[in-house]
């Protein structure tokens, strides 16, 4: 290619720069501020989930490959970038590992503040893609029992005459002590099984009294009114909201456990997504003949954290309420839902409006701490027996010596 090609990318994509540097000029810009004016300056396109891309972003432009590096599509009208010819990649799973390990650090704090146990109850997964798929069997290591959800995958099964172990919804919603959702947010017109405002009023009355509620998947597949009513009657954990990103005050105030969609957050995730559009981008580029030496993401990453110091042992290991809080107290040291909790809270109640809450919302993503996965951290000290499992195969830390 003569005329180095022009990269705008997120300015939220971490290492955007050092991955996609060697194939062009890249520039950088806040996801909400890609408009079609910035588009027609640009060859291709690197985007998160604020940036919306369709037909009235893109026609017209130079604009021939678009990433997104996040895992959910809905801000992606697919079928209009086939229409103009626009190359697309994302990043399915990227970010998956992140996503479970917040949903388990909340599940662990709600049940160490309500003095409750995890072990023995059953977590009702909605969606077994790749984050319900990787939470199931970190959450049976914690001693829970899986009933997951999932019709894309029970009508696939099925359809080749196999068995399967998904039930529907509202058996999952009937028989579980938690249900946690994690599908992609899809209309009529995209899916036999649309998510978009799947849970509303009905889908809460079928749940058990008092049992919690989880959404780390999109705000939009939750009625925004049956929610707010739900969050006064049963603890939910609610990392995505509708009407993002002014989440309603109200809800906000109610949630057991609230952040700023960033469930995914995680470096290693985060890095992970990047690595797979640097990937994608150079097998565009070498479809049409330019080469590029692949992008080395291991320098993005710093080292392992410290590692993270085994609690005392509980009065009595085989008290699954004690169990709870021992597991508390060893995966908050890698990361604290509650302090992001603290911090969402703080920031959107010193804005004022609409508008002010949307910038605060932006800038907590935007100053997201750093997070690594579990499987950096090792745990020192002694790790009672009973609780082997549930740290190696739950939380999926290194049990050091
Ligand atoms: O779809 C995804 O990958 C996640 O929801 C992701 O964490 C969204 O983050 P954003 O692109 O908005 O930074």
């Amino acid at each position: 290619m003569d005329t180095p090609l022009r990269i705008l990318a997120d300015a939220n994509i971490p290492a955007a720069t050092d991955a996609s540097g060697a194939l062009g000029r890249v520039r950088l810009l806040p996801g909400r501020e890609i408009t079609r004016a910035e588009a027609e300056g640009a060859d291709v396109l690197l985007v998160r989930s604020v940036t919306p891309v369709d037909a009235a972003l893109l026609e017209g432009t130079p604009v021939r490959f678009v990433g997104s590096a996040t895992a959910g599509t809905d801000h992606v009208d697919r079928p209009a970038l086939g229409h103009l010819g626009v190359g697309f990649a994302w990043a399915p799973g990227s970010n998956a590992t992140s996503v479970v390990e917040h949903v388990l650090a909340a599940l662990l704090a709600v049940a160490a503040d309500r003095g409750e146990a995890l072990a023995g109850k059953t977590l009702g997964v909605v969606g077994t893609g790749a984050v319900g798929g990787r939470l199931a069997p970190r959450a049976e290591a914690l001693g829970m029992s899986i009933v997951a959800s999932d019709p894309p995958r029970a009508a696939a099964a099925e359809a080749r005459g196999e068995a399967h172990p998904y039930v529907p919804l509202d058996a999952v919603l009937a028989q579980t002590d938690v249900v946690t959702l994690h599908t992609p947010l899809t209309t009529a017109a995209e899916s036999p099984w649309p998510t978009r405002g799947l849970f509303g009023a009905d889908a809460f009355a079928a749940m058990r009294p008092g049992a919690w509620f989880v959404n780390a998947a999109r705000g939009g597949v939750v009625d925004a009114t049956a929610l707010r009513r739900e969050a006064a009657r049963r603890p939910c954990v609610l990392d995505v909201w509708p009407g993002e990103p002014t989440p309603d005050p109200e809800t906000v105030g109610l949630a057991a456990l609230g952040s700023p969609h960033v469930a995914g957050y995680a470096a290693d995730g985060k890095v992970r997504g990047t690595a797979m559009l640097a990937a994608a981008l150079r097998r565009w580029l070498a479809a049409g003949g330019a080469e590029a030496a692949p992008w080395d993401e291991s320098a993005a990453l710093g080292p392992d954290p410290p590692p993270v110091a085994a609690p005392p042992a509980p009065g009595d290991v085989e008290d699954p309420v004690a169990q709870a809080a021992w597991l508390d107290a060893l995966a908050r040291q890698a990361f604290s839902v509650r302090a992001e909790d603290a911090r969402f809270r703080a920031a959107l109640d010193a804005a004022g409006g609409a508008a002010e809450r949307a910038a605060a919302f932006a800038d907590l993503r935007r100053t997201y701490p750093a997070r690594r996965e579990w499987a950096h951290y090792a745990v020192e000290g002694e790790v009672p027996a009973p609780l082997r499992r549930a740290v190696a195969d739950g939380l999926g830390m290194r049990i050091a010596g």
